[in-house]
């Protein structure tokens, strides 16, 4: 038997971000290993216009949850949806709710936060830092309360080369900060923030960092764990390989990729792309909450979930393998075949930019045009560039993360725990995660279906074809252009003609002698 999923039976857990990426998949391995846990508190917001009921209903529909409905059939009486959202006061929780809140919850993993990288420093605080301030005090009047864990991320401070397992102090206390912004105007704060980011990319690395130096500053008696994964991807095994629900990270650009809008990245090759599943980041954190909550540590604890110390993978070799895996199960209605390179200087990005992004899309929006069609593929292509700016930062640099706290939980668990919460990246092939990832981009994010493999394939031929002819087509125009102008190249020319006439008359005449 398990001793992490043993823990966690009879548990009442609070999950805030639940019906994110990483907090569905939290909730998803615990209902399935431990299915005998009291109950699952989920904070849940309205959205796009469906109530808290259909949005959990319509997420516990979802493939994802598949297996541990089979493992807990009464899945759906293990959750509990609590009306939330953190931009307000109390995290927006009714009374009657925080009641049983205060009075019942064993265990807390605040999940919840905004990622983009380009909100505003006032949502971002609001969301990064106030809301974990209040869910900390929440916690602090819990009866019951065994454990916090709080999740911030491996980048919190990429303004470091080397990075421990360590709280470092921000150059602005968070509490003087968030008095400031309550009334300075937006204006101002957008005219300070990237003096208060420093040399931080956005705005999201540096309130998960100020969320951490709150974590710390009030913690008062409680028991807390922080996780710091770095990029996390697609599942690796479970519930199985591949699967991802959102554009973030590396997920929109392989997309991007594989439909033929990128064809070229900037970015260092050799650099490490620190990519992390999102099963394996999971694994750890039921790890943590388990021994944070057993071995009540002294001091927060602060675990690291990084792949390039223990088994590094370069942005070339996954480039490499999602063009490959794309060429072998290609995406449906690409706009080119899948075919890219990495640029690393800002002439050769801007070049390419132009010629194999910006040029393309004017053109198959002006034959839209011409078809009656509105023009679209522009501004596509504008978002893709916005996306790479946002994400040049990490594709470019390389960092050291120490990772002695992960490494001595490893050694605590059993075997069997080894096996079942497998947090070992060591462990990972990253050809086949990478194959399994843009399978899994292909089938849950894009919903494609892989019958329609052989379609897409010819779809790919006549792009080819397209290509083809249009180079041919351009080449032919060019050269006619030369040789109107060019004693030289008409002379060029007449040899080639006279090369290809006299080649095709003896391969005429060698096929007629064989007969
Ligand atoms: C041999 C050689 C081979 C060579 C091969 C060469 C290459 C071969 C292939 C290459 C493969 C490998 C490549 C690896 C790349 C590097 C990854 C590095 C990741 C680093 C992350 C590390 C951070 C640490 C991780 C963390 O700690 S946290 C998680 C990370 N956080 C994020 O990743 C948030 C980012 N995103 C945003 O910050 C916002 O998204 C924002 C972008 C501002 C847009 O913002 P905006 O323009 O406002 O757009 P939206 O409003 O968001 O959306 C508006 C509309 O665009 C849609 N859309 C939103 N996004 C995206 C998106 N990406 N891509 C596409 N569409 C998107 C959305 O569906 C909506 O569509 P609609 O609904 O309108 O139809
Ligand atoms: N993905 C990654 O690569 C990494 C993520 N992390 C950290 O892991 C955690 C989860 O990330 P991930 O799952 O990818 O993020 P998602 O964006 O997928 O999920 C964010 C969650 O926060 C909730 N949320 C956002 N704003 C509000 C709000 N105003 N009120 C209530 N809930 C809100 C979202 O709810 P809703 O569904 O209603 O929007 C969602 O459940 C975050 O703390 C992130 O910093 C760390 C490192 C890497």
């Amino acid at each position: 038997m398990s001793v992490i999923a043993a823990f966690y039976g009879g548990k009442s857990i609070l999950i805030t971000g639940a019906t994110g990426f990483m907090g569905k998949v939290l909730m998803e391995k615990l209902l399935r290993t431990s299915p005998d846990l009291k109950v699952i508190y989920i904070l849940v917001r309205p959205k796009a216009g469906q109530s808290l009921q259909q949005r959990v209903s319509q997420m516990m529909n979802c493939k994802l949850f598949e297996k541990a409905k089979e493992i807990c059939p009464n899945i759906f009486e293990k959750i509990r949806p609590i009306y939330s959202d953190l931009t307000k006061p109390d995290l927006g929780i009714s009374k009657e709710d925080l009641e049983e809140l205060l009075t019942h919850t064993n265990i807390i993993f605040h999940c919840a936060a905004t990622v983009r990288f380009d909100d505003p420093l006032r949502h971002a605080l609001q969301l990064n830092v106030i809301a974990t301030q209040q869910l900390l005090f929440m916690a602090s009047q819990m009866l019951k309360l065994e454990v916090f864990i709080h999740f911030s991320t491996a980048y919190s401070n990429c303004n470091l080369k080397h990075i421990d397992e360590v709280i470092y102090p921000c150059s602005v206390e968070p509490k003087k900060l968030i008095d400031s912004v309550e009334w300075l105007d937006d204006s101002i704060i957008e005219e300070i923030t990237p003096k208060l980011i420093e040399n931080r990319p956005n705005t999201y690395t540096y309130t998960k960092a100020l969320g951490e130096m709150v974590v710390y500053q009030e913690r008062g008696n409680l028991n807390i764990a922080i996780i710091r994964p770095s990029i996390v991807g697609a599942s690796w095994q479970e519930p199985f390989p591949g699967w991802v629900d959102n554009l973030n990270g590396p997920n929109g650009l392989i997309i991007a990729a594989g439909k033929g809008f990128l064809h070229s990245l900037k970015a260092t090759p050799k650099a490490v792309a620190d990519v992390v599943p999102v099963d394996l980041v999971i694994n750890l954190t039921l790890a943590v909450g388990w021994h944070t909550a057993v071995h009540r540590p002294k001091s927060i604890l602060i675990y690291h979930c990084t792949s390039g110390s223990l088994n590094p993978c370069l942005w070339t070799d996954l480039g490499f393998q999602v063009l490959a895996t794309f060429e072998k199960a290609p995406l449906e209605k690409a706009f080119r075949r899948p075919n890219a390179d990495f640029t690393t200087n800002n002439f050769s990005t801007y070049l390419w930019n132009t010629i194999s992004h910006m040029a393309p899309a004017v053109m198959y929006d002006f034959y839209l045009r011409l078809t009656g069609r509105k023009p679209r593929m522009a501004k596509l292509m504008n978002r893709m560039l916005k996306t790479i700016s946002m994400l040049d930062y990490f594709i470019n640099r390389s960092w050291e993360w120490s990772s002695r706290n992960t490494e001595m939980l490893m050694s605590q668990l059993s075997n069997e725990d080894q096996k079942l919460f497998d947090f070992d990246v060591r462990h990972l092939n990253w050809l086949e995660y990478t194959e399994n990832y843009c399978l899994g981009i292909k089938k849950y994010l894009l919903k494609e279906d892989m019958a329609g493999i052989p379609a897409a394939k010819r779809h790919l031929r006549m792009l080819r074809n397209i290509h083809y002819l249009f180079n041919t087509v351009l080449f032919l125009i060019i050269w006619r252009f030369f040789i109107a102008r060019s004693q030289m190249a008409r002379n060029v020319w007449y040899f080639v003609v006279s090369l290809c006439y006299k080649f095709l008359s003896y391969f005429r005449a060698s096929s007629t002698f064989r007969h």
